[in-house]
């Protein structure tokens, strides 16, 4: 009998283009793993471990982290994922990253979403986040029940460090510069497909049915 054959699926776009959001849907329809490398960050920063308080300044000055700490950490975690079809999100974002994923894994898609910068700008003085579980919210998008708090722990929502409008626009300069060519890598490998658009809610359908037609035995409820 053969193994069932495991997807890797990558989801990119700039900060705020609504890669959390979107993966939130798509795990709830696919059988895949979500793997975020800011919500690890995150968590290293809250837990207050070594690595976290030293990638905190960083993170906080909308710098990205070293490529050999990130890349370290994120393989380390597939290859806890060795039998699972996985998503990836946040990672990878420079060329070098993607060459060390490259050497452990062959990526199967890598679903780009394109929203203009200046949409971005507006959602992420608004973003609110559930940070042990990396839940979002925004106070115009999606809001939470009850203001400030978690639709599912009732924990309180804090809003991140690194969102304020001038570390926003050094995240955007960044992403121009470092993560831009990853698109590049991953066009010229044939498995690049770009979502455009301003509303997640338009976005996603296109999203949703991209995913159906390529990976089928990877739904939800699909034996
Ligand atoms: N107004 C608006 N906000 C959105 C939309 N899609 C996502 N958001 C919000 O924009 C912020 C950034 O989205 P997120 O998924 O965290 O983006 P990421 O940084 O790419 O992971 C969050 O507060 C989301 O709730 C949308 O279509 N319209
Ligand atoms: N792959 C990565 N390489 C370097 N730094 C990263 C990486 N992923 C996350 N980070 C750091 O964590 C921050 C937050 O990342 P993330 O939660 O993915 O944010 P967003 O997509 O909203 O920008 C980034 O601005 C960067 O400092």
């Amino acid at each position: 009998m053969s193994l069932p054959k495991i997807f890797r699926v990558i989801i990119m776009g700039p900060p705020g283009s609504g890669k959390g959001t979107v993966s939130a849907r798509i795990i709830k329809s696919f059988l895949l793993k979500h793997i975020s490398s800011g919500d690890i960050l995150r968590a290293n920063i809250n837990a207050k471990t070594e690595l976290g308080l030293l990638m905190k300044s960083c993170i906080d000055q909308g710098q990205l982290v070293p490529d050999d700490v990130i890349s370290r950490l994120i393989l380390k975690d597939l290859r806890a994922l060795e039998n699972s079809s996985w998503l990836l999100d946040g990672f990878p974002r420079t060329v070098s990253q993607a060459e060390a994923l490259e050497d452990a894994y062959s990526v199967d898609s890598v679903l780009n979403l394109n929203v203009p910068f200046q949409t971005i700008k507006e959602r992420l003085t608004s973003r609110w986040t559930h940070f042990p579980s990396g839940r979002v919210y925004n106070i115009d998008f999606n809001p939470p029940k009850v203001p400030g708090l978690d639709d599912v722990t009732g924990e309180p929502l804090v809003q991140r460090d690194d969102d304020s409008p001038e570390t926003v626009t050094r995240r955007l300069r960044s992403y121009e510069t470092q993560t831009e060519p990853v698109l590049e890598f991953y066009r010229c490998k044939g498995v690049l497909q770009t979502f455009s658009g301003t509303e997640t809610n338009k976005i996603w359908p296109h999203v949703e049915a991209f995913l159906h037609k390529k990976f089928p035995s990877i739904q939800q409820g699909v034996a």
